[in-house]
């Protein structure tokens, strides 16, 4: 089992992008992280509809075959830190890959959220999207040191 973060939009500014290095690194082998990125499509004349059904492709080419997907919403279900937790022993007990997905300016499709195995919210707020991608990969790291009974949630 790993977890694939597939994120839709490439680049993020540097303060985020070191944040997420740095807690990215410190995951074990037996809890691989990889992370996928997907382009946005342009924000020109196209409808809202279509540019979303577009990055959706862009998504779904981007995950693992027969992965449990996990949708990234902030109308999704709460989770505490100890539920995400026990979901992530679940993912690792099921041995499929789970790959959690954030979307891009406009959000996630509304088929592809609707068609997700689960879908979370991190925060009540909307989450810019580089917040969203460090808050996420933070509480997976925690998550696992949970799990683990590392230091590091107690820290
Ligand atoms: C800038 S937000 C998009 C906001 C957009 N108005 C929407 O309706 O989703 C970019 C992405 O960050 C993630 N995100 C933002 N806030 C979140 C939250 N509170 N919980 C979970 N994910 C969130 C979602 O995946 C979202 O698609």
């Amino acid at each position: 089992m790993k977890l694939v973060i597939v994120a839709v939009g490439q680049r993020m500014p540097d303060w985020a992008q070191t944040a997420y290095d740095d807690y990215a690194k410190r995951f074990p082998p037996d809890c691989r992280v990889e992370t996928r990125t997907v382009k946005t499509e342009p924000r020109g004349s196209k409808a809202l509809d279509a540019l979303l059904a577009a990055e959706r492709g862009r998504i779904e080419a981007a995950v693992p075959k027969g992965a449990r997907i996990v949708a990234l919403d902030e109308r999704g279900t709460a989770l505490t830190t100890m539920a995400l937790a026990q979901h992530l022993r679940q993912w690792q007990q099921g041995g499929d890959d789970v790959a959690l997905v954030i979307g891009g300016p406009d959000g996630l499709d509304a088929g592809f959220k609707a068609a997700a195995h689960q879908r979370i919210r991190l925060s009540d707020m909307t989450l810019p999207h580089a917040l969203a991608r460090v808050l996420l990969i933070e509480q997976l790291y925690r998550a696992w040191s949970i799990n683990a009974n590392h230091p590091y949630h107690r820290e």
